[in-house]
């Protein structure tokens, strides 16, 4: 039989999936699985994928259009429902249309973002029950970075990045370029010339300025159009890296400057004006659906 959808007015709304930054990245070292040990900085950023949910009458998960080069069963978003089914027993169904505005293998998290929003709403609406903590560890079988965009808050983040503390930083006015190349995470993390040995550092020493990314050489390196777009932010700002690229952004201390800045680089450069988030709008979404429901 099937199950009942809970909340039905709820299924007609648009769920936000944030872009992430990482403030800093440091990697200071190796598991024996061979995933990396960092410390790193999220925040969120106003610039979204959207995601809207729709009721099923069967046990199936399915996707309203499929993204380049992703075939269904390895879409995030589908991925995060099957898991969420299999940890449940749940025995409904959903399908999943996907308004797709952040770049992937840029470094913002999308796909992970999508997971993320997916396990935070279909827990909500399949009416799961699940906590955040749970979810977040189901997140983590999906991805290093879908645990933080569940958690929602800004953090500081240990471990692959699932360790995470609430941290307040600066709300930025931020410019980011995204230069015209994917980079693949693997291939970063898996560079011989990775610095894998950084030593740790306090939050502290992160607000004092210490802002370096540990992937910036070796994808340098290999990306002449992340060099260059470094290379032309800096003309504006401190530019950095976020995650393993491509995307590189500089923060300003005024809305007018990073206007300014945008209008000057979007003549020849992809970009994005964006204002950093401490809470990622996915639980402004939550909380506004709970009021309707
Ligand atoms: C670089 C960051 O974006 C920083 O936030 C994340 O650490 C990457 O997170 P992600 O894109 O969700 O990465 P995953 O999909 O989990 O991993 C992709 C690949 O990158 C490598 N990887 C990833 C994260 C990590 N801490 N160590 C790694 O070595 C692994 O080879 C993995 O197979
Ligand atoms: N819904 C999805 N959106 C984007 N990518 C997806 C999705 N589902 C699966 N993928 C796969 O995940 C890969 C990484 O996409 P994503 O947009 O998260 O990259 P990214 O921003 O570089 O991530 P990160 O910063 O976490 O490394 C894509 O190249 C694609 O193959």
């Amino acid at each position: 039989m099937m199950e009942k959808c809970v909340n039905l007015p709820a299924w007609t709304e648009k769920w936000p999936a944030p872009a992430k930054l990482n403030l800093m990245l440091r990697i200071t070292g190796r598991r024996p699985d061979g995933y990396h040990l960092l410390q790193t900085v999220f925040q969120f950023i106003d610039l979204c994928d959207w995601i809207r949910f729709h009721p099923v009458d069967e046990d199936r998960v399915s996707l309203y259009q499929t993204l380049p080069g992703v075939a269904e069963a390895d879409d995030l978003t589908v991925r995060a429902a099957r898991v969420l089914k299999a940890e449940t027993g749940y025995a409904g169904g959903v399908g999943i249309e996907v308004e797709k505005n952040l770049p992937m293998g840029g470094g913002l998290g999308g796909g992970s973002s999508d997971a993320a929003t997916t396990l935070v709403a279909l827990n909500y609406l399949w009416g799961l029950g699940l906590s955040v903590e749970r979810l977040m560890r189901l997140g983590l079988s999906l991805g290093a970075d879908v645990p933080v965009f569940v958690f929602g808050q800004a953090a500081w983040g240990e471990g692959v990045g699932e360790k995470l503390e609430p941290i307040r930083v600066p709300e930025c006015w931020t410019v980011v370029i995204r230069p015209d190349c994917h980079v693949n995470t693997g291939e970063i993390f898996s560079d011989k010339n990775l610095t894998r040995d950084s030593k740790s550092i306090r939050i502290a020493d992160f607000i004092a300025g210490q802002h370096q990314n540990d992937c910036l050489d070796v994808v340098v390196r290999r990306y002449q159009a992340v060099k260059d777009a470094l290379v032309v932010l800096s003309e504006f700002a401190e530019g950095r890296l976020t995650g393993t690229g491509a995307c590189v952004f500089a923060q300003f201390d005024s809305e007018q400057s990073a206007k300014s800045a945008y209008r000057s680089l979007a003549a020849k450069w992809r970009c994005y004006l964006v204002k950093g988030v401490n809470e990622s709008p996915l639980y402004a979404k939550l909380r506004a659906v709970e009021n309707i429901s």
